[in-house]
């Protein structure tokens, strides 16, 4: 009997959740990470603005400031020295108006400021005693002021616990001063790839043998989806050395979770099955295709996953099991966005399993990449969307609408 998608992704979410539930109740739930570190994490706690931004009333215009009062009674007022950018400014004097530049400090006494083009003459002479500018009556006491605290106030809260730390955020965190940030810890994944015939790219090719594309590729989805890969390494088709591997990299490293791939499916030499079937972790075919074979458990205390090896198995399993069980517990990476959109060739899949098949979404409408095979990298290169196709039909035409999963 084949296990339902529904039934595994909830036996994953249960994994993902306590062994994150155990993260946290080890104290573990916190780490502070330099700003220039911090981007993608998840801020830990409520961040409180140190300073108020603006610091200090500034002008918005390159421009003089002025009293806005004066500018009722009179239009022509004395140039008094300009203030120089990261310079305290002096007080306005009594009927002058201050040259300043974007961003410079308003002087004392000042509350408005007139942009350069708006004066006669329209452009910045060198600073002399005695020049005189024409400036519009009746200027609006705040007009081209950045008040202080305008952006916001010392003391209030800049960004809350649980917000995503990206360009704008760290933008804000650096404005204020912030050069430390405290942050959720990511979730610590070992990786191991199983396989024989399985060599690091780079490496020389025996007969029958293969590139390891699943370490790269599963490295690179856990950790575009926030993980800590902690280490990721090949690990040869014989129980025993996959056993010790385990046991070294567990004790070494305390991952909360380990991902192997291949090595779980029917054959005489299933790695993954022969060193831990019997104990702790369920291996399961799952209505699905591709990612039929899967394995979840636990080894000691750590969560374990077994994705089968098949590359387009393994990042289907990834991205329909273990992502969704990230989103939700640990709020990141952020869900996937699902459209409806319609097929632009008609699709075949297998009665009773949920196919998932590679695409290209255009905007309009999703080509389906390649065929069902889940060893064709290739097609997964050049697709960018994730075609859901549950059982009940055993073919969709074109024009019919599907469920994609951007990817
Ligand atoms: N008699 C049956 N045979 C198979 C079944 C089945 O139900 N009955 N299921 C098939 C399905 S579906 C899949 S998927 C695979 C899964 O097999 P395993 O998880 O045990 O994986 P392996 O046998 O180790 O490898 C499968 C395939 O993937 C290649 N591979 C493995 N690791 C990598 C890697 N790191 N980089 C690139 N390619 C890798 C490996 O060479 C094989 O071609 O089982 C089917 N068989
Ligand atoms: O389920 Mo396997 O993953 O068909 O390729």
């Amino acid at each position: 009997m084949r296990r339902a998608v529904s039934e595994h992704r909830q036996q994953v979410l249960d994994l993902v959740r306590s062994a994150w539930q155990r993260r946290l109740a080890e104290g573990r739930g916190e780490e502070a990470v330099p700003l220039a570190g911090a981007l993608h994490r998840v801020l830990a706690r409520d961040l409180t603005a140190p300073v108020s931004l603006p610091p200090f009333a500034n002008s918005q215009m390159d421009g003089y400031a002025v009293s806005s009062r004066a500018t009722a009674a009179g239009t022509v007022f004395a140039v008094a020295p300009p203030v120089p950018a990261g310079r305290a400014a002096g007080p306005l004097p009594p009927g002058c108006a201050v040259p300043v530049m974007t961003g410079a400090m308003l002087p004392a006494g000042a509350d408005a400021v007139v942009p350069v083009e708006q004066a006669v003459p329209d452009t910045f002479a060198p600073f002399e005693p005695g020049r005189t500018v024409v400036l519009p009556a009746n200027v609006p006491a705040g007009q081209y002021v950045r008040a202080a605290g305008s952006d916001i106030a010392a003391g209030t809260c800049a960004l809350p616990a649980g917000a995503m730390l990206k360009a704008g955020q760290l933008g804000l965190l650096a404005a204020l001063g912030i050069a430390e940030v405290p942050v959720r810890p990511r979730l610590r994944v070992l990786l191991l790839s199983t396989g024989d015939e399985v060599v690091a790219p780079g490496g020389t090719l025996g007969p029958g043998q293969i590139y390891d594309a699943n370490t790269t590729l599963l490295s690179a989805a856990l950790a575009e989806a926030g993980c800590d890969v902690a280490s990721a390494r090949i690990v040869a088709d014989a129980p025993e050395a996959f056993t010790r591997a385990l046991a070294e990299d567990v004790e070494r490293l305390a991952p909360d979770l380990v991902v192997s791939s291949g090595g779980i499916s029917k054959g005489a030499f299933e790695v993954v099955k022969q060193a831990l079937a019997g104990g702790g972790v369920d291996f399961a075919s799952v209505a699905m295709q591709p990612g039929g074979p899967q394995a979840a458990g636990t080894v000691g205390e750590t969560a374990f996953l077994g994705f089968p090896g098949n590359p387009v198995s393994s990042l289907v399993s990834f991205e329909m099991f273990l992502r969704p069980a990230l989103s939700s517990v640990l709020a990141v990476p952020a869900p996937r966005t699902v459209l409806q959109v319609p097929l632009a060739a008609p699709v075949e899949s297998p009665a009773g399993i949920h196919q998932v098949r590679r695409g290209r979404y255009d905007g309009a409408a999703v080509m389906p990449v390649g065929g069902p095979g889940s060893h064709l990298v290739h097609a997964l290169a050049r697709s960018n969307a994730l075609i859901q196709l549950p059982p009940g039909a055993a073919r969709r035409e074109a024009g019919e609408n599907v469920e994609v999963w951007l990817i």
